[in-house]
């Protein structure tokens, strides 16, 4: 008997899609160990333009990544445009970072 949508007698899980699950899970994993590294990596740039009183956003350098990245996203099968709105949402999310390390 099924009302809406939810089944009073759920099917069972199966194996294969536990498998891909546990893979997607590894790759979760994997994705926010990177993102912490880069977090890192970008903090002692926010600490060195800090300290040199350089602008905490470098546009041409973005410019570079967001064609390098898109390039990369096409050779492995990944959509380009997801890939410069990935980097888009992080760069935005490091900028504010050092924006706010200039005090
Ligand atoms: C990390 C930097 O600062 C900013 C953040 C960037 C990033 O997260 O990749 C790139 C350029 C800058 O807007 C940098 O200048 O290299």
């Amino acid at each position: 008997m099924e009302a809406e949508g939810i089944l009073s007698n759920p099917p069972q899980t199966p194996d294969e899609l536990k498998e891909y699950r546990a893979t997607i899970d590894n790759i979760d994993a994997a994705l926010v160990h990177l993102l912490a590294e880069r977090f890192r990596c970008t903090q002692k740039v926010g600490e060195l333009k800090a300290r040199l009183d350089l602008p905490p956003a470098d546009p041409k350098r973005e410019e570079r990544q967001v064609e390098r990245l898109q390039a990369l996203a096409e050779e492995s099968g990944l959509d380009p445009d997801f890939a410069k709105k990935f980097l888009r949402f992080i760069v935005d999310e490091v900028i504010r970072h050092h924006v706010a390390l200039r005090g």
